[in-house]
């Protein structure tokens, strides 16, 4: 790997935009749909015992989300963009008229196999997943809004996890009834509306080559999150 001490990076011409998003578009590689539990997932050849172990365990991660966009929320001054953040919590949770992702999220448990009370008493969640659900929630508190802002960009690669999962689950696991595939749908649009937003934030904040150097940090950060969690869903299930 190229290292760069940070006296060097400072150095270093910033990237344009248009560079600088493709940097952080090129750490897709390190996304967990690559991850090997993932992809036997995809290929159809997980048993329902290790399904309903990843929904038990991807449960926390749903949960948690508000609370890590309220830390955002919290750490930022400016109105303009809470009122636009503030969809995202109301996307989860659940408002006037829709039920919300956590809601959508249970019903998945169902459509596996999870009675609600089950799934919602936490009991199935590993030490890895909560310890590294919690490290993106605690980050999101502790570092600037912006940052925080960063971190969620993994989401410019869910679209195509949840296309997957749609595409390809009926045939895979015809035991899931359809209807539970609801969460990953309603995702797809919400998701393109949050990139497009985290990404104006993030180029418009990161702008030296240090700074843009530290928003790929922060993304590598976030996809080791989603990563940890995979490692320790294989290792119990696996
Ligand atoms: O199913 C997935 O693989 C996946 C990944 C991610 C992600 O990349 O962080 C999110 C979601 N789903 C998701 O449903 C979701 O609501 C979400 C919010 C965020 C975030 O960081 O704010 N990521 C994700």
């Amino acid at each position: 790997m190229n290292m760069m001490s940070r006296a060097e990076i400072g150095c270093q011409p910033r990237w344009d935009k248009a560079t600088f998003q493709a940097q952080l578009l090129a750490k897709e590689e390190h996304y967990h749909i690559h991850h090997p539990f993932n992809v036997r997932m995809q290929e159809g050849v997980l048993t329902p015992e290790q399904i309903r172990g990843w929904v038990a365990n991807r449960f926390y991660y749903q949960i948690r989300i508000p609370q890590k966009d309220a830390a955002i929320l919290a750490n930022c001054p400016d109105r303009e963009t809470r009122r636009r953040w503030l969809l995202r919590i109301l996307d989860h949770d659940g408002c006037d008229g829709n039920a919300g992702g956590i809601e959508a999220w249970t019903r998945l448990g169902e459509a596996v196999g999870i009675p609600r009370a089950e799934l919602w008493s936490l009991r199935h969640v590993l030490p890895g997943v909560r310890f590294a659900v919690d490290g993106y929630v605690n980050f999101a508190r502790q570092a600037s809004w912006q940052e925080g802002v960063c971190s969620s960009l993994t989401e410019m690669f869910a679209p195509r996890i949840h296309k997957d999962r749609l595409a390809s689950w009926p045939t895979n696991y015809p035991w899931i009834d359809p209807e539970g595939l609801h969460y990953f749908r309603s995702r797809i649009s919400l998701a393109e509306r949050d990139v497009e937003h985290g990404l104006q934030v993030t180029l418009a904040h990161f702008v030296t080559r240090e700074q843009q150097e530290r928003a790929l940090g922060i993304l590598q950060f976030k996809l080791d999150v989603l990563w940890s969690m995979m490692d320790a869903i294989e290792r119990a299930y696996g």
